[in-house]
């Protein structure tokens, strides 16, 4: 049963365009189950998510400079492989690592490493390297947001939450990865500070919070880019009711 379609999914999964809006917990138990029992390596989740924000990200900016923030966890990950993608794509991306490279693991550690190896820019911002960051972003044609995703908790803190203020304050197109860095995805409240996005790529489905009074202020435009879990287990959350997170 269709319980929400909003018109503004993409790709070719029938089921996942018929998702209504998920909760934090919802979408993060899909891909657990996907991983979990049906055996999808993690990392072909991120290859799927990453390389369809990146389709979008073309889709939307003619930008050829393209800043890319990544934080320390999976949604920094998606960051890597939007990289590798937009590069492929022809496409100039840079990406600034806000976190310890030596603290990165798993699938987000593996795509770091690949990027490396690939020879996509990328340079490790601290506290030193921080203004000419600021600068940079003033300059950028297109920022990428592959900071926080459902993974955070509470207001942005450190690099992360100047990053967002250099971000914000910059003219560039803005994109956000999973979720707006700071936006709450239940309750759709933004955190001070929250990243102002002109466009918003979410996985498997919309968020519930996304709907809320304002939330689009902080969201852009949506567009919903599936990550290839089985349409059998998207099927057990297109008919169930919200499990209210
Ligand atoms: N296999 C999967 O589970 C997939 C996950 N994906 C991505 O992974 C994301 C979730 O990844 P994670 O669970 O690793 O979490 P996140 O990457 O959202 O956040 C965790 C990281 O943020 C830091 N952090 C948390 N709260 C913070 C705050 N308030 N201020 C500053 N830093 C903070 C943590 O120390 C950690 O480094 C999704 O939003 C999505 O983008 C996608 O790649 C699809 C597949
Ligand atoms: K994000």
């Amino acid at each position: 049963m269709v319980l929400g379609s909003t018109g503004t999914h993409v790709g070719d999964q029938v089921t996942a365009a018929a998702l209504r809006p998920l909760t934090r917990a919802e979408v993060r138990s899909i891909d657990e189950i996907a991983i979990g029992e049906y055996g999808m390596p993690g990392i072909c989740l991120m290859e799927n998510a990453g390389r369809g924000a990146a389709e979008q990200i073309v889709a939307h900016t003619p930008a050829n400079e393209i800043a890319i923030l990544c934080g320390g966890g999976n949604n920094g990950g998606d960051g890597f492989v939007i990289a590798r993608h937009l590069e492929l794509m022809g496409r100039r991306p840079h990406v600034f690592l806000l976190a310890d490279p030596g603290k990165l693991a798993g699938d987000a550690l593996t795509n770091w490493q690949i990027a490396m190896a690939g020879k996509i820019a990328c340079e490790v911002v601290d506290e030193r390297s921080l203004p000419s960051l600021q600068r940079k972003l003033a300059d950028a044609a297109c920022i990428v947001d592959a900071m926080l995703g459902t993974g955070a908790s509470g207001d942005p803190r450190g690099a992360i939450a100047l990053a967002i203020q250099a971000a914000n304050a910059a003219k560039a197109f803005r994109v956000a990865i999973d979720l707006p860095s700071g936006l709450d995805c239940d309750t759709g409240s933004p955190g001070n500070p929250c990243f102002r996005a002109d466009l918003t790529c979410t996985f498997v489905a919309e968020k519930i919070g996304f709907d809320a009074a304002g939330a689009r202020e902080f969201t852009g435009t949506i567009r919903v880019v599936p990550i290839g879990a089985p349409a059998d287990l998207m099927n057990r959350y297109a008919a169930s009711e919200s499990n209210g997170g």
